[in-house]
């Protein structure tokens, strides 16, 4: 784990670095169990409620709008969501490396320090795709969700999952911002809810907008974060085309803009909706983390604000009084 001073824009920030990294000794000697937490860390699981939250959001939908929510259908959407984005951030892992994107200062050493192989990595990408599958089959006989919806929504996150940096690689060429905000937001939101009610409906992606904002804001973090060792790589993303000052605007954007829309969803529809303002406190501290260029941390810490913010906003809809939800 790396920690230490670093000196940027004028300030001094202080680097915690990653959880993931102890050196591949420490992993063997731990054995088997050793090998697990490899594994689970592989998944960066720190980033897992940009995910989870969404398909809280449709199931809250359903349950508030239509009366809908079985728990069974709630827990297998949520396992099978949770293993495409799982088995994404592998088929990341392996990319970046055989790229020579991801170096030993990078948040993502599962390879370059050696812990698992390519061939672990992709036989666990494997695993997880199969299982997420399973359960998408599941969804099938206890939801009334038409086949081929279900098995539109489901291959569509499938194949971003995979397309971000496999195959053409979306993440190469600066769309990988447009993949996360539709499959983090109005995809995850729309599948869980329609499972839960049985048909498609605009509604929950136009629910899915605040939400997806905010998540777009950990990846941007991320690579503006990575800008430079990115930029040396070869690779083209948002951040690398804004450049810094123009990637603090954005930012901002990300992280203030929900705000915005939640103040007026109070204000015009109901005051629960004024729950998620209650993480404000936690986004200026970041604000002013970006201005200094303080990077390190700020893609996990924007993780927890997600988390949190995403909490409320799904407290706020199922504390709404009956009827007072927009239906656009
Ligand atoms: C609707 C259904 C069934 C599923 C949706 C499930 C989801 C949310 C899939 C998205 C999977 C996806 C695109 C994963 C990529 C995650 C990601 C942004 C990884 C980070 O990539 P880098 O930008 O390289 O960050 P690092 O620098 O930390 O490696
Ligand atoms: C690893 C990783 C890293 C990220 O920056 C993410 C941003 C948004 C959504 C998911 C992300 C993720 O899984």
């Amino acid at each position: 784990m790396s920690s230490g001073p670093q000196q940027s824009g004028g300030d001094t920030c202080v680097l915690s670095g990653s959880a993931v990294v102890d050196g591949p000794e420490r992993w063997g000697a731990l054995g088997v169990q050793g090998r697990c937490a490899a594994y689970v860390l592989a998944l960066r699981p720190w980033s897992f409620s940009a995910s989870l939250i969404p398909v809280a959001l449709g199931s809250a939908l359903a349950y508030k709008l239509e009366g809908s929510l079985d728990l069974l259908v709630l827990l297998v959407c949520a396992t099978a969501v949770l293993l495409v984005h799982g088995a994404g951030n592998l088929v990341n892992t392996y990319y970046d490396f055989s790229k020579g994107i991801d170096h030993k200062k990078s948040d993502d050493r599962t390879l370059v320090d050696q812990i698992l192989t390519p061939q672990d990595v992709v036989m666990f990408g494997a695993a997880l795709y199969s299982a997420g599958c399973l359960c998408a089959t599941l969804l099938y006989f206890l939801s009334t969700l038409r086949l081929e919806h279900l098995a539109l929504i489901y291959f569509g996150g499938l194949s971003s999952s995979f397309l971000y940096t496999g195959g053409i690689g979306l993440k190469y060429v600066a769309l990988g911002d447009v993949v996360i905000l539709i499959t983090f937001g109005p995809l995850a939101v729309m599948f869980a809810h329609a499972v839960q009610v049985g048909y498609l409906s605009v509604l929950p992606l136009v629910y899915a907008v605040p939400l997806a904002l905010n998540t777009e804001a950990i990846l941007h973090s991320n690579n503006t974060r990575d800008m430079d060792s990115d930029k040396q790589a070869g690779i083209v993303t948002l951040a690398i085309l804004l450049g810094p000052a123009l990637s603090y605007v954005i930012y901002n954007l990300l992280l203030f803009v929900p705000y915005l829309l939640f103040c007026i969803l109070a204000t015009r529809y109901t005051i629960s909706m004024a729950l998620p303002l209650l993480t404000l406190p936690m986004a200026f501290p970041l604000e002013r983390q970006f201005r200094r260029q303080c990077y390190a941390q700020i893609p996990q810490k924007t993780a927890k604000l997600n988390l949190l913010m995403g909490l409320f906003y799904v407290f706020g809809i199922i504390l709404a009084p009956q009827g007072s939800l927009p239906l656009l």
